[in-house]
This record gives structure tokens, sequence and C-alpha cells, in this order.
């Protein structure tokens, strides 16, 4: 039953609640079709445990900014909040655990380099790796995915470890292996039944892998803070994991929210929300780059026109570099990467859009509606880098951009992930020219549904690479 002026929503069953209606294999489309019948703010059941969705940038913007600390919860009681333990920080609940170390994320994130020169050296020693692969692959075909996971991969494990690892090293198999299987599980229909059936935990099910698998990761990361411990330099950081021990030295034991196990936990976060979400973005981009050559070979003009002699982009180029901008930021809108952002809940009883919602609300936002909004967008439905230049060609970022959600909760790596974007992309395009071969048939741009949105591996499988002379 819903609460009284709890949001409206379609009639539920008891223990499925309004499961049927999330049943093709696209629920983005089931949601828009229940934002057709019950607005922009209404309410499903998943299993027995209410959830709100929000759609459309006027409620995304109540809920988010102008109540922020309202809507700025996690839920609790999910199979993904057992698995992490509701430690880290992407799952934890509102508070001062969550505070201090999004806080000091931010802080250490910013100091090694977010906007800086130092963090934009990681990032370029990175992308070498990536022209070489390319390199090696001129005149062929390659398959971008495993290049860009990689980057990104490697990109975060220096921030936080101080250390890249080779593409065949085993460690770095061994974590994304354990990372694929945690995130299919964890969106699959065993999250369902975990999440909707009481008691289910306790049986022998398919979810049970994903509570192993995260204890390879959590051995992973106990053995890098012991080797951390043994070689670090007090005062001296060389990474985050030495910024967290240094902060360790310092906190007052009785109250403090900080602990080792604390570092594992974000060691584990950080690296989880740092990699396929950049390495996605820049799959999907680069889908769209090969097969719209006129953006491409624009970019491309305008990347050679501020860059002249110099062979290397710095982060600051960006600001001549409006056309550049305008796309990258198109690639992340349509790429519409986290569709359903990270789920929230209400931590206290509120209003939004004149509905009661007691605390405790599971809260969904539907990003897709908000980067695809008629009325917000001058092109929302197709990929056009017009969507964020004005008449006189400046770059503008339209209020309705956000693939990185708004408010309290939005992504703390946000910085890191722009930085990686812009850079990674300009270099590529400054030596390369990327080409859709001819026997590929028409490309597909549909992505395919999960916590993550993917594009169809094959389509990008056979993408042909030629170096640009210079
Ligand atoms: C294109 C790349 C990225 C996109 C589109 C993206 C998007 C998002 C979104 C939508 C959320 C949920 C916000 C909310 O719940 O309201 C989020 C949370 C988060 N992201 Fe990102 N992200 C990206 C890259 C990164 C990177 C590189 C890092 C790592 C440094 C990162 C770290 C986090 C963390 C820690 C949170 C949880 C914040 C919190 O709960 O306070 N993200 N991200």
């Amino acid at each position: 039953r819903r609460p009284k002026n709890f949001p409206p929503g379609p009639p539920t069953l008891p223990v499925l609640g309004n499961l049927r209606y999330l049943t093709s294999k696209n629920p983005l489309k089931d949601l828009e079709k229940l934002r057709q019948s019950y607005g922009d703010v209404y309410s499903l059941f998943l299993g027995s445990k209410p959830a709100v969705l929000i759609s459309g940038l006027k409620a995304m913007k109540e809920a988010m900014v102008v109540k922020a600390t309202d809507f700025a919860g996690r839920p609790q009681d999910l199979l993904i909040g057992d698995l992490t333990q509701r430690k880290g920080v992407i799952l934890v609940d509102y508070g001062s655990l969550w505070r201090d170390h999004r806080r000091f994320a931010l802080m250490t994130l910013r100091n090694f380099g977010l906007g800086k020169k130092s963090m934009e050296e990681r990032i370029h020693e990175e992308i070498q790796f990536t022209v070489k692969t390319l390199e090696k692959s001129v005149g062929k075909t390659l398959s971008p995915q495993v290049m860009f996971h990689n980057a990104a991969s490697n990109i975060i494990c220096k921030v936080l470890f101080g250390t890249r690892y080779e593409y065949d090293d085993e460690t770095l198999k061994m974590i994304v292996q354990c990372f694929t299987e945690l995130t299919t599980l964890a969106n699959g229909p065993w999250a369902m039944v975990y999440d909707s059936v009481p008691f289910v935990s306790y049986l022998p099910l398919p979810f049970k892998k994903a509570f192993r698998n995260m204890e390879m990761f959590m051995e992973f990361s106990i053995r890098v803070v012991k080797e951390h411990k043994k070689s670090r330099v007090p005062g001296e950081p060389r990474d985050f994991v030495d910024c967290y021990l240094d902060e360790l030295d310092k906190q007052d034991k009785q109250d403090s929210t900080f602990s080792e196990d604390q570092l594992k936990s974000m060691n584990f976060d950080l690296y989880i929300a740092g990699t396929d979400t950049t390495s996605n973005t820049l799959l999907v981009g680069f889908l769209y780059l090969l097969n719209f050559p006129h953006v491409q070979e624009r970019c491309q003009q305008e990347i050679d026109t501020v860059l002249e002699g110099r062979d290397q982009v710095t982060f600051e180029d960006r600001h001549n570099m409006p056309y550049v901008q305008a796309v990258i930021h198109e690639m992340q809108r349509v790429a519409n990467i986290l569709p359903l952002s990270v789920f929230h809940c209400t931590t206290k009883d509120t209003e939004l859009m004149g509905y009661s919602i007691p605390r405790g609300t599971i809260m969904i936002q539907n990003l897709t509606s908000v980067l695809k909004e008629e009325g917000q967008w001058k092109f929302p439905h197709e990929f056009n880098p017009e969507n964020f230049l004005n008449e006189q060609g400046d770059f503008v970022k339209p209020e309705a951009f956000m693939p990185f959600s708004a408010g309290p909760r939005m992504c703390l790596g946000e910085g890191l992930a722009r930085m990686e974007l812009f850079l990674i992309t300009v270099t590529l395009l400054r030596k390369f020219r990327f080409i859709w071969p001819e026997d590929a048939g028409e490309p597909d741009f549909n992505l395919v549904f999960g916590a993550i949105l993917t594009p169809k591996p094959y389509n990008m499988g056979r993408a042909e690479v030629q170096a640009v002379k210079q």
C-alpha cells in the first residue's frame, strides 16, 4: 500500500511489488512509459520496498539541490550495501563517516593535482601506453574496449597505489575479473531476488560468488596497504594510500571515522567508480567520432590550430577549444553512462513536488530523462555538439548537463574524469584518424543496459586507425 500523499504508481502485487513492469531488456524504456502515465515523480515497489523515481530537470533540482540533504542518504538494505559492508564512501549513508571521507577524498585528489599539473603528468604517462597500442594497430583493426579500460584502470591505480600494471599482469587480470563478475551479479536478477525477498541471503545462491569476489579484492587491498606501511615516509605521501595513512597518524583515535578497514574500502570504491565510467564514456564517444568524420575533422583542425608546434596538450588548453569541449560534453550526454545514478534515500520525512515522502524511501534519479529532456536541449535525441555551443560558437553548458548528478552526493571524481576525457581524446585525435571500416556494416548506437550503459562490443572491435602526419 502507498502511504497517504505518496507519489502515484502502478498497482502492486504481493512479494513482487511492481517488478513485472520492469521486464524488458531495457528498463529505461519501461521507466519512461511509466513517467508518461504517472508524471515526473512516481513510485514503484521493488519487491516490498517502495522507491520513488525522479525525472526531468525541475524535479531533479528540487530534490538534489534545493532539498539536498533530505535526499542525500543511501539505502542500506540492498545486496551492494551488504557486499561493501556499508564502508567506503559511495554506499555509506548520510552522516559523519561519509562526510569525513568524502571531504578527505576530494581534498586528496585535488592536492595530487586535480586541475593541476601533477595529475596531468600521471594521465599523460598512461596515454603514452594507449598511443603505443594504437601505433601497433595502424592499418589494422583493434578492439578499443580493453585499451580504454586499461588506461582508465591504470590512471586510478597510479592515483591510489602509485603503481600501473602491464596489460597482461596477473594482478590486473584478477582485479578486472573480480569487478566484472561483481557488477554482473549486482545488476542481475539474483540481486533483485536478494533485495526483494527476506532471508534469502542465507541460502547458497549465485550471489555468494559476489561475496567471494569482494573478499578477493579486499585481500589485494590489504596487501597494498601492508606494502605501503613498510615503504612509506610519513609526511611525504606518494599516493592516496600514503595520504590516508598520514591522516590516520593525525586522527584522535576515540571519535575518528578513519581506520585501516575504511582505507581498504576506499580503495575499492574509488577504483570501481573511476574505471568503467570513464572508459565506457570514451568507448561510446569514439563510436560516434568514428561515424561522424566531419566532427572528428573539425576537432582535429581546432586542436592543430591551438597546439601549433606543441606536442603535448594541457588541460588549460580546453579554454581555447570550444568545439572540442562541446564534442566531449556531447559524448558524455549521449553516453549517459550511469542512467539511474546511484540510488539515494531520504534522510527524513520530506516533500517533493507536493508529494509526501517518508524517511528511508529509496530515491532513483532518472538521469536519462534530464540528459535527453525536450525543451532543455537543441537536439535532445541526436549526437550534435551544437547542444553545447551558442550562436557565437562559444562553449556553453546547459543546466540539464548532469551526467555526474548534482547536490552533495554528486560524483567526487568529476575533476579527474573531465581531465582524463579531455587529455585522452585530444591526444588521440592529434595523432590518429579513426575510421569506421566499410565492411563493419551500420553502426549500432543502442547501448546495453546495466548499472553502467555500454556499447555493443562488436561494433567497436573493427575500428581502423591511421597515423596523422604532423
Ligand atoms: C565519466 C566518468 C564518471 C561519471 C559519468 C560519474 C558519474 C557519477 C554519478 C552519476 C554518481 C552518483 C551521484 C549521486 O549519487 O548523486 C557518482 C558517484 C561517485 N563517483 Fe563518479 N563518475 C565518473 C567518474 C568517476 C571517477 C574517475 C571517480 C574516482 C575518483 C569517481 C568517484 C565517485 C565516487 C566516490 C562517487 C560517490 C560519491 C558519494 O556518494 O558521495 N567517479 N559518479
